[in-house]
């Protein structure tokens, strides 16, 4: 199937692709769509939607005549037909955006109905009713469940605390449990910064030998030896990165780091994505695993997952 051409059809931004269909009745089908979440398309299921049809428009966006089953309404009624699937681009409005939407591509729909039916102007609109394909991660659906959590937190399923931090960050934390009746930490201090003993690592400036006047000192750490048994412990206190769970698919690896403070060196643990991580994704790590397998049942269900970590 060739692409034929994704075409814009009016300023709300409510697009669709076509692609040839290789049939001889049947010249195009529709094969994605972008809703605005404007006018009609109704946006309040984030699993379904009802997507208004084109035509009958004049260049003021009235609407003074009938829409008829022509230019692409001819390919959206030839993907209900054929049950054939069409990818989706949801748009919502976003307060932080003076202009525009947010889109979001919320994965695979079927389009399931189509009508016609008086629209707001009394002229015949069509109307195509589009049901999101079961056993896709959540989209759309979780962008708009945020921005409900946002106006009301009480209403996020599993909260157990609005913010562990106490106001420490500028971002309220929130203690979660959609698993079980488990109540979260009791005993647990929140802390924005590293409490430790002083770690004497310090870097010793050391002349280059290479005699160039544009190269400036270089710097070396003097060769101490750190104790092996150097623990970084967050059981009783620390940040947001103390809740990370462990997979074995993760998306993001832990690495020593050491800071300057006050001329001191410290040692902290920093985490880096280890590839593109979509927004609302949990971040995870590999806790790693002691000689001879882990200690604990892996619950991460990745499907590399080991059974086991830790
Ligand atoms: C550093 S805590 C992570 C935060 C923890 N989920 C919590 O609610 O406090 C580590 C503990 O979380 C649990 N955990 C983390 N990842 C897990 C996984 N993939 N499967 C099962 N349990 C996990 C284990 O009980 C583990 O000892």
């Amino acid at each position: 199937m060739a692409l034929v051409g994704l075409h814009a059809a009016t300023v709300d931004m409510e697009f669709i692709g076509v692609e040839d269909s290789g049939d001889r009745e049947d010249k195009q089908i529709a094969v994605s769509i972008i809703s605005s979440g404007k006018n009609a398309d109704k946006t309040e299921d984030p699993d379904s939607l009802i997507f208004t049809g084109f035509g009958g428009t004049d260049k003021y966006h009235d609407q003074p005549s009938d829409q008829k089953l022509e230019r692409l309404n001819i390919p959206l009624e030839a993907a209900f037909r054929k049950k054939s699937i069409v990818r989706v681009i949801r748009g919502m409005k976003d307060e932080k955006r003076t202009h525009g939407n947010v889109y979001i591509y919320d994965g695979t729909y079927m389009i399931t109905n189509m009508w016609q039916e008086e629209g707001q102007n009394g002229f015949i609109v069509f109307k195509f009713q589009l049901v999101r394909e079961p056993d896709q991660k959540p989209a759309f659906g979780i962008w708009k469940s945020v921005k409900n959590w946002k106006n009301d937190l009480s209403t996020r399923p599993g909260l157990i605390l609005q913010d562990l931090s106490n106001g420490a960050e500028n971002l309220k934390v929130c203690v979660v449990n959609e698993v079980d009746k488990e109540n979260g930490p009791s005993l647990f201090t929140y802390v924005t910064s590293l409490h430790h003993e002083v770690i004497n690592i310090r870097p010793m400036v050391d002349p280059c030998a290479c005699g160039r006047r544009s190269c400036g000192p270089k710097s070396v750490f003097e060769n101490i030896s750190v104790s092996s048994s150097l623990v970084i412990s967050a059981k009783k206190a620390g940040n947001v990165a103390r809740f990370m769970n462990h997979s074995c698919s993760p998306n993001v690896f832990w690495q020593p780091i050491s800071r300057e403070e006050n001329g001191l060196w410290c040692l902290y643990i920093g985490f880096f994505a280890m590839k593109h991580i979509p927004p609302l994704t949990e971040l995870r790590y590999d806790y790693g695993k002691s000689r001879g397998g882990g200690k604990k049942m892996c619950l991460c269900r990745s499907k590399k997952c080991c059974g086991s970590f830790g």
